[in-house]
């Protein structure tokens, strides 16, 4: 009985996160006493051309005060393979829990699976094979938290594309941008860039006549397949997002104007170079801005939003900065009904 109260305090736990973040750490805090493990470590595997890469969503050594995670601006190319751990690499293939016990020492794996696709591992490491129970109880907590997972998932991704969706752009926003800067002891390309954000807005041009000529179905895969190019144009800690229709946002770090310029505009030359099934050639407007120190998330999307419009206004396949084609004097127009007006 009192092994049963304990676990449902501990499922109590689990469950009150309301952030991916914090429901990470609990995780973490919860197994590593249930376990008596030396450590409990939440992996991610994140797709890198083919080489998976492991993320440290959550770690919790014996001894230490509270979990710690992988920085977000460390680059993909800086983190550890997934292959470079067979035994990890066959657990997430075989999708199945292991128990590897050896001398003095034992590892308990157990991969998960979200509904948007997401790769995770629990991994404990301890001084000796885990009991067969304590095995079934911690499967038991990792399908009650994939479970919150696939609900937060749910509330604050689209359900078409699996990008952020509007209605998280508020708490994401601020999140993201009053995040702490790289420390300046950082090692060498984690420490390469902690300049500021950039936020865009990426606009499908004439998307209503792919709708109108090839179906709302053909439309659904031209919004999915850019939502992919998307997601392997920016990096892993980058915010992607939908917010309806053909609209897409990105909230990404770069060091200066010239880096986010260019990191825009591969976005454009990729969704340009795209042979979309049927319809073929699509391309998009892109507005950018810099995040300013106090920007509410209105004001950077209104000015990145003046932006597209520009490029709009200008023939369209286009890249323009609210910085340098706006502030310089071009027209500043009141967006909404103007969007709907033909320029070319
Ligand atoms: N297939 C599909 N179409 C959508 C979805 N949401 C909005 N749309 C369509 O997107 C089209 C947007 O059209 P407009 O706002 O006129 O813009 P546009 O044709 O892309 O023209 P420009 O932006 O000026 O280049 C409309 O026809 C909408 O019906 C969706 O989820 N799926």
């Amino acid at each position: 009985m009192r092994q049963v109260l304990q676990h449902l305090e501990q499922l109590a736990r689990l469950t009150r996160g309301k952030d991916r973040d914090s429901m990470d750490a609990t995780l973490v805090e919860v197994l590593l006493p249930l376990l008596e493990a030396r450590s409990v470590v939440l992996w991610e595997a994140l797709p890198d051309e083919g080489q998976d890469r492991l993320l440290t969503r959550a770690r919790l050594e014996r001894g230490m005060a509270v979990p710690q995670s992988s920085a977000p601006w460390v680059p993909l190319a800086d983190l550890p393979r997934v292959d470079d751990d067979p035994t990890r690499a066959q657990a997430w293939r075989a999708c199945q829990t292991r128990v590897i016990a050896g001398e003095g020492e034992a590892r308990l794996l157990v991969p998960l699976i979200t509904e948007s696709e997401r790769r995770l591992l629990i991994e404990a490491r301890l001084d000796h094979a885990p009991a067969t129970q304590s095995v079934r109880v911690v499967e038991g907590m990792a399908r009650i938290f994939e479970n919150f997972i696939n609900l937060l998932d749910s509330s604050e991704r689209d359900t078409l594309t699996g990008l952020l969706n509007r209605k998280s752009f508020d708490d994401t926003f601020f999140k993201a941008t009053q995040r702490d800067p790289a420390p300046a002891d950082a090692p060498g390309e984690q420490r390469r860039c902690h300049g500021p954000y950039w936020l865009a807005v990426v606009d499908v041009d004439h998307f209503k006549s792919v709708n109108d000529r090839y179906g709302h179905l053909i439309g659904d895969e031209v919004l999915l397949l850019i939502a992919r190019i998307l997601r392997s144009t920016f990096r892993h800690d980058d915010r992607l997002y939908r917010f309806g229709g053909e609209e897409f946002v990105a909230l990404v770090r770069a060091c200066d104007a010239q880096a986010a310029a260019a990191a825009f505009e591969r976005l454009r030359r990729n969704v340009e170079d795209y042979p979309f099934p049927q319809v073929g050639r699509i391309t998009v407007s892109i507005g950018y801005t810099v995040v300013r120190e106090h920007d509410t998330p209105s004001d950077a999307f209104e000015r990145a939003d003046r932006a597209v419009y520009l490029a709009k206004a200008e023939g369209r396949n286009a890249v323009r900065g609210f910085e340098t084609a706006v502030q310089i004097g071009e027209p500043s127009p009141q967006r909404g009904a103007e969007r709907d007006v033909e320029l070319f």
